[in-house]
């Protein structure tokens, strides 16, 4: 299979490195074009074989996916680069939240599919969020399914929902981060050398997810059984509730007041 990766940024070169290290294309099947060469002239220097594409329609021509990995307000230019090579057969991958399927259906002639990816998914881990088009029939649907389940787990969800959704999986890991990196600061100012602390944390962290996602027990029996009763745990979750009380409800309101605002402006960037 062949695919077209336009935009070489944080996730184009994610993408691209996480499949290809997957096994899942060959370099020889990818086609990268981007605003900065250099980036995709790196991609092509440590995967010999990947083809560099010069101007986004060449990374567009007769691929059988193209995935568009560039920012929401840089769609319009890059579409109509692409436009006059597209064809009904082919699938566009789009990776951004804020651009609809509706918009773009109105726009391209191809099928297409809307897929949120997450940093860890570099580690063949975390979740990838699918969205699918009017013009996907079922053995598209399983094909991309299957192609991204060499990087992540797939998981389908309504439109509508995408932006909690992607709030949790593609967000989240900076959240965790952020909370993580308090944590360690926390520990390294009692003495403790930082990097037995950052690896002590992200051993902590790996294992909670595991045990969480394992189903063993959930977040909030886990608590209760890491609190023995009189014991520090307890009395130390009282003070965290209390200082993180509302926090991820703000967090998410600051997520949804940023995307309506994305909404508006990918609307006027994207009108005829
Ligand atoms: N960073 C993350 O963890 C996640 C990002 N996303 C989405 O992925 C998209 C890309 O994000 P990042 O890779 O983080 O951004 P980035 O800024 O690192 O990369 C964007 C790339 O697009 C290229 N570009 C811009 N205009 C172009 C044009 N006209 N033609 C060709 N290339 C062009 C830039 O040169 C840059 O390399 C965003 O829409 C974001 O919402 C989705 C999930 C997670
Ligand atoms: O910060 C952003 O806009 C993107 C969306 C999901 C993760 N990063």
């Amino acid at each position: 299979m062949k695919a077209g990766f336009i935009g070489a940024g944080s996730m184009g070169s994610l993408l691209t490195g996480s499949f290809l290290r997957a096994g899942a294309f060959s370099p020889s099947d990818l086609t990268v074009a981007t605003r900065t060469r250099s980036k995709a002239e790196a991609l092509a220097e440590r995967y010999p074989g990947l083809v560099v594409a010069p101007a986004n329609i060449l990374a567009a021509q007769d691929q059988e996916l193209i995935f568009l990995c560039v920012k929401p307000l840089d769609y319009r230019s890059v579409l109509d680069d692409i436009r006059p090579a597209l064809r009904p057969e082919q699938t566009i991958i789009s990776i951004t939240s804020p651009v609809t399927i509706a918009q773009l259906e109105a726009i391209v002639p191809c099928k297409v599919a809307k897929v949120i990816p997450s940093i860890v998914n570099e580690a063949c881990l975390g979740a990838s969020l699918f969205m699918f088009g009017s013009r996907l029939a079922a053995a598209d649907r399983e094909a991309l399914m299957r192609l991204f389940s060499a990087i992540s787990r797939p998981v389908e969800i309504p439109e509508q929902e995408v932006r909690a959704a992607s709030d949790l999986s593609s967000c989240g890991p900076a959240f965790m981060a952020c909370l993580l990196e308090q944590f360690i600061d926390a520990a390294a100012s009692t003495g403790m050398d930082r990097q037995l602390a950052t690896t002590l944390a992200c051993e902590m962290l790996f294992g909670t997810a595991h045990i969480l996602q394992s189903g063993f027990c959930s977040p909030e029996q886990l608590q209760k059984r890491v609190s023995v009763p009189g014991g520090i745990t307890a009395a130390a979750l009282e003070e965290l509730r209390r200082a993180t009380d509302g926090a991820f409800l703000r967090v998410l309101q600051t997520t949804h007041e940023k995307f309506a605002e994305d909404l508006r402006k990918v609307e006027r960037s994207l009108r005829p």
